[in-house]
C-alpha cells in the first residue's frame, strides 16, 4: 500500500528490510527513488533525530558512480527516511547466495568498484563502517565490466553512524556485523577509514572463497579471531592477489592500503585473472551441534566444528529488537564467559568433502548483525586482547575520521 513520506515522496512498494528499517520503491518529484524508512524505535529517538538532521550535509554531499547517492533526508512526524537513488538490480549477498563464490575476475572488479566509492567517501572524511555484501548493490542496468560484473555501488553510508549514537553505545555496545569488523573496533578503538578497507578485503575473500576469513560459530569467537588469528591462505589464488588481501586484512590499521590504492592495484590484476574459474575450495567444516573446543590464541583447537549463526553470548540473552538480524548480548558472569570465550582454528578444505549445514543457513547466519553488549568487550579483555574505553565508538583523532561528525547542524 502506498504511503506519503514527507510532502515530496510516495513510498509504493517494499523492496526489502534491513536491521535499521524498510526500503521502499518510491516516487519523488524527479522520478523513482529508493526510500529507507528507519525503524520506529529509531525514529522516536530524539538524539538520533538530532543527529540525523546534523549529518544531512555529509550524507548528501557524497556523489560518486560507485556510491548510492542520498538525495534527501526526511523528518516528518514519526517518519525518518533517507531518500536514495534507486538501483535496479540486486545486492551482492543475493548474488553470493545464488552462486556461492564468484570467478576471481568478477570478484576483483566488484571489489575495485567499491574501493573507488570508498576512496571518494574517505576523501570527504566519511567512513562507512558497515561494508558487507548486503550493502553492495549491483546495477543490472549498467554496462557489463570485467568478468561480466555489473557496476557495484556501496549503499547505507552514514546509517551505522546514525544508529551508533553515543547514548546507545556508551561503554556498552558495539554495533556492526561480526564477520566484517576490524580488529581495532573489537579492541574499542575509534573507527577510521582503515576499518572499511578491512571489511572490503573480507568481502573480497568471501567472494573468492564462499566464506569469510574469520566467520563461523559463536559471535564472540568471531570477534576474537579478528584480533588473534591470521588469515588462512586460499588455494589457487594468484600470489599478487593474495598479498593484496593479506595487506588489507592486516591487524594494524596503518598497514592496510588506502582505498584509492587498493582500487588501482585490484584493477592492475584484472588481466591476469581473466577467464579463471571460481576457486576450488570449500568452507571449513562445522561440527553439527558440536560443542566448541577450548582454545587459546597460542594453541587454537583443531578445526572447530560449530553451526554458523548468531547466538547469544550467554544463554537466555534476548535480542534487543524484533528483527532476526540482531543478536543482543548481556554481560556474562565469569563462569559463563569461560564457556563463551572459545576460539577456533579454521582452514579452507578442498571441495568435495562433506560439509554440514546448508548454504542458506550459513548465508542467513552471516547476515545476522549483532548489537554486542559490553559482554563482548569483557570477553575480549578476558582473552587478553583488548579493552574498551567508555564512550568509544566515535572518532577523535583518526585520519581520515568519520567526517559526518563535522557536518553543519541543520544544514539542508
Ligand atoms: N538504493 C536502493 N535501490 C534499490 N534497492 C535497495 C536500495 N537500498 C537498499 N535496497 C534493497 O533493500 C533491501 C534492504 O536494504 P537495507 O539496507 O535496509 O538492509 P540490509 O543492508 O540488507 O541489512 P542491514 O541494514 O541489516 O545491514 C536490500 O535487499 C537491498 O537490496
Amino acid at each position: 500500500m502506498a504511503r506519503k513520506i514527507g510532502s515530496r515522496y510516495t513510498a509504493n512498494q517494499i523492496l526489502g528490510r534491513g536491521s535499521a528499517g524498510t526500503v521502499w520503491l518510491g516516487e519523488g518529484p524527479e522520478g523513482p527513488v529508493a526510500v529507507k524508512l528507519l525503524r520506529e524505535d529509531l525514529a522516536s529517538d530524539e538524539e538520533l533525530v538530532g543527529r540525523f538532521v546534523q549529518e544531512r550535509t555529509a550524507l548528501l554531499k557524497l556523489d560518486h558512480p560507485h556510491v548510492v547517492s542520498v538525495r534527501d533526508l526526511v523528518v516528518d512526524g514519526n517518519d525518518l527516511a533517507l531518500v536514495m537513488d534507486l538501483v535496479r538490480g540486486t545486492d551482492l549477498r543475493t548474488r553470493l547466495d545464488r552462486e556461492r563464490r564468484l570467478a576471481p575476475e568478477a570478484a576483483v572488479a566488484i571489489t575495485a568498484d567499491v574501493a573507488d566509492g570508498l576512496a571518494a567517501a574517505h576523501a570527504s572524511g566519511v567512513v562507512h563502517r558497515d561494508v558487507k555484501p548486503e550493502n553492495i548493490l549491483l546495477d543490472m542496468q549498467g554496462p557489463l565490466g570485467p568478468g561480466g560484473a555489473h557496476p557495484a555501488l556501496l549503499t547505507d553510508f552514514g546509517v551505522a553512524k546514525l544508529i551508533d549514537t553515543p547514548r546507545r553505545t556508551r561503554a556498552t555496545k558495539i554495533i556492526g556485523t561480526p564477520d566484517y569488523l576490524a580488529p581495532e573496533i573489537v579492541e574499542g578503538l575509534p573507527p577510521t577509514a582503515a576499518v572499511d578497507i578491512y571489511a572490503l578485503a573480507t568481502v573480497l575473500y568471501e567472494l573468492l572463497a564462499g566464506f569469510t576469513p574469520f566467520g563461523g560459530g559463536h559471535p564472540g569467537a568471531v570477534l576474537r579471531r579478528h584480533v588473534t588469528e591470521t588469515v588462512v591462505p586460499l588455494p589457487g589464488i594468484t600470489e599478487e592477489l593474495w598479498q593484496l588481501l593479506v595487506q588489507c586484512l592486516a591487524k594494524a590499521p596503518a598497514s592496510r592500503l588506502r582505498a584509492s590504492e587498493l582500487a588501482t592495484r585490484l584493477r592492475e590484476q584484472l588481466p591476469a585473472l581473466a577467464g579463471l574459474p571460481p576457486l576450488d575450495v570449500d568452507e571449513p567444516e562445522a561440527e553439527p551441534g558440536g560443542e566448541p573446543q577450548e582454545a587459546t590464541a597460542a594453541a587454537p583447537a583443531p578445526r572447530e566444528r560449530v553451526r554458523r549463526g548468531a547466538v547469544p553470548l550467554v544463554p537466555g540473552a534476548k535480542p534487543d529488537s524484533n528483527r532476526d538480524t540482531h543478536t543482543s548480548m548481556r554481560v556474562p558472569a565469569p563462569d559463563e564467559l569461560a564457556g563463551g570465550a572459545r576460539g577456533t582454528a579454521r582452514a579452507p578444505r578442498t571441495a568435495g568433502a562433506p560439509r554440514p549445514g546448508s548454504a542458506r543457513n550459513r548465508a542467513a547466519a552471516r547476515r545476522r548483525r549483532i548489537t554486542l553488549g559490553a559482554a563482548a568487550v569483557v570477553l575480549v579483555a578476558a582473552a587478553g586482547i583488548g579493552t574498551w574505553a567508555a564512550g568509544a565508538g566515535d572518532d577523535p583523532g583518526g585520519t581520515p575520521t568519520d567526517g559526518t561528525e563535522s557536518s553543519a547542524p541543520g544544514s539542508p
